[in-house]
């Protein structure tokens, strides 16, 4: 986990992101993930402005290097995407393999618009367009789908992932100071606990000086939903061993997956049906 201070400069956030990634890999990591808004800050004026071409982009030129030289699987957090003939961007997630090409591509699903009186208001939507895709990426170890951060409140896109084969979900993610105390952990948790997989959600460090005040909080969660690791607020990198097998253990003692209802419910995946 890669939980940086990003910064106004987006060269200074490339130079950091490579020095963390290659910290991780000289420690053994096999997989490393940045947090979201990992080149920019994450506000609507910044995303717009430092919005680029994926893949042509320097930010994915970049990242594919990082991951070829340091022979690491990267999910490359997220930053935002040009689409010629858009005037909105999308928050992109782009993963590589070891040899760093392009495995897959996520465009955030659910967009943050909230108004917390008093406290926070934000509208993601103001500049940026909502995905309609799922994405699985399809590692040596497990196939892993991946989410961007307020996408985690939304258990149906989990537990489709699971349904799909996923024993790991990774949810880049940046929640703010004023939801994060209160629902990160538990967000976090109940996606594991329902899926039975491995959940990862990685944030940016906490900066004060920041117009988005973030909580910080990067962890893992085992599938029987207990926190394996978490960071506290500061820059830092952090590494977790994953173990699948307990994904297998946890499935087979308490079958959640199998007693679904599907007779009575079920999740369908309806094909760009939620254009907005
Ligand atoms: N970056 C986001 O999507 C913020 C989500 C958030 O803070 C939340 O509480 O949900």
């Amino acid at each position: 986990m890669v939980q940086m201070k990003v910064t106004k400069d987006k060269m200074t956030n490339l130079i950091q992101a490579e020095q963390m990634i290659k910290r991780l890999a000289d420690q053994g990591a096999d997989m490393v993930s940045l947090p979201e808004s990992f080149n920019c800050p994450y506000t609507g004026r910044s995303f717009q402005a430092n919005s680029e071409m994926i893949p042509d982009g320097l930010t994915t030129k970049t990242l594919s290097r990082i991951a070829k030289e340091n022979e690491v699987y990267l999910i490359g957090g997220s930053y935002p995407e040009k689409v010629i003939g858009q005037k909105k961007v999308y928050n992109t997630c782009v993963s590589f393999d070891r040899k760093g090409e392009v495995i897959g591509k996520y465009r955030k699903m659910h967009l943050f618009d909230v108004d917390i009186p008093g406290k926070y208001t934000f509208k993601e939507s103001d500049r940026i367009l909502g995905g309609n895709e799922l994405c699985i990426i399809d590692t040596e170890f497990c196939k892993i789908g991946i989410a961007i951060c307020y996408d985690v409140r939304f258990a149906e896109l989990g537990q489709m992932y699971a349904e799909r084969g996923c024993d790991m979900i990774v949810y880049p993610g940046t929640f703010t100071i004023f939801t994060g105390p209160s629902h990160w952990d538990l967000v976090l948790k109940g996606r594991a606990m329902e899926t039975e997989c491995y959940v990862a959600a990685i944030s940016p460090a906490r900066n004060e000086q920041s117009k988005f005040v973030c909580y910080a909080h990067s962890s893992v969660v085992s599938p029987w939903g207990d926190i394996v690791k978490q960071m506290d607020e500061k820059p830092g990198t952090s590494i977790c061993e994953i173990d699948l097998n307990y994904v297998q253990e946890v499935r087979s003692k308490l079958p959640v997956l199998k007693h679904r209802r599907n007779d009575v419910y079920k999740i369908i995946k309806l094909n760009n049906s939620n254009k907005k």
